[in-house]
């Protein structure tokens, strides 16, 4: 296992966010690595990132891209620290010239959940009753569930989770849609009321997984890493990274994914959505896994030819004049 370590052993610099979440997942792949490589050490350095501090301007109008990685990528490139640990929703499809993805862990759920007002505990998200205010400030999730259910109404929000979730039972909010994972990883599953099925709700690229980066000339790091892969896990995310990098045009889009494996083979199925849920088109590919990225380029060219392309334009031009 440790023939990959040079006799003197390094110290391994960690670079994380401060977030609660961003430090549950930071420890957990510190324990995974130092269980394979004892004689290492592991350092955790934490960062604040630009999407820690502007928490108040809704994601959607400033665009995510890079918001909560940044920081974490110029403190690689500078040395200061050697590895970044994000939940890969979170990174960039394209990353910054000299750093890669070096490995993609163990996927949890990766669906959305419902959490309700203790008021609409014998609710579902198809029950609720009209007008009922349902918090989210993904522009994919909005899409999807307008799209479904139009009588419902929709309200940004932001916030670590525990505001998030202080909001709701102080009755700012009827429901939230937040993911599964994050709930999971953060000691709140308890508080999943439903999670919501793929043909209401498809999940974000890389939903559920945590993304490792690091520079791409540290082959001793990059072989350490890779002991903590999760072929499965990667060969989907791969597959939805490359269909979200074939569409994107710049900025926070209503773009969802599933992905299911079978033996050999990788069934993968996207969406590309208009903000007011009137427009949608969704199709589906299956091919080898170990052709994963070419099977989300595939995609990406299907609901092109649907007309992806327009959808996507025309939000475009409304977060450039700011609507
Ligand atoms: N940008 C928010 C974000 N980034 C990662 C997670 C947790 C889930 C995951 O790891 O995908 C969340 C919270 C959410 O979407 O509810």
């Amino acid at each position: 296992m440790t023939s990959v370590v040079s006799s003197s052993p390094r110290t391994i610099r960690i670079g994380t966010r401060k977030s609660q979440l961003a430090l549950i997942q930071t420890y957990w792949v510190q324990e995974q690595l130092k269980k394979s490589f004892p004689d290492i050490s592991f350092d955790v350095h934490t960062m604040s990132t630009q999407g820690d501090k502007i928490l108040d301007v809704a994601l959607a109008k400033i665009g995510d891209k890079g918001l909560f990685t940044k920081e974490l990528e110029v403190g690689m490139v500078n040395q200061e620290i050697d590895f970044a640990v994000h939940s890969l929703k979170d990174l960039p499809t394209r990353l910054p010239e000299g750093l890669v993805l070096a490995a993609i862990t163990e996927r949890e759920n990766p669906a959305d959940a419902l959490v309700v007002h203790e008021k609409h505990k014998d609710k579902q998200i198809d029950t609720l009753p009209e007008g009922a205010v349902i918090g989210t400030s993904s522009l994919r999730r909005l899409a999807q569930l307008r799209h479904h259910f139009p009588h419902l109404t929709f309200k940004d929000v932001r916030g670590n989770l525990n505001t998030r979730m202080a909001k709701l039972d102080a009755g700012e909010y009827d429901g939230l849609i937040l993911a599964v994972a994050g709930l999971e990883r953060l000691g709140m599953g308890d508080r999943i009321h439903q999670s919501l099925p793929k043909e209401i709700s498809l999940h974000a690229v890389g939903q559920g997984a945590l993304g490792i980066e690091c520079r791409g000339d540290d082959s001793e790091l990059l072989s350490i890493l890779k002991a903590i892969e999760h072929p499965e896990t990667r060969d989907r995310c791969l597959a939805e990274r490359a269909f979200l990098r074939e569409l994107e045009g710049g900025c926070q889009v209503p773009i969802g994914v599933n992905t299911e494996i079978n033996g050999d083979n990788l069934t993968l199925t996207g969406i590309v959505a208009s903000v007011d849920g009137q427009k949608f088109v969704k199709d589906t590919v299956t091919g080898k896994a170990q052709n994963a990225e070419q099977l989300g380029q595939e995609l990406a060219q299907l609901l092109r030819q649907q007309g992806a392309q327009e959808i996507l334009d025309q939000i475009f031009t409304e977060i450039q004049r700011g609507s």
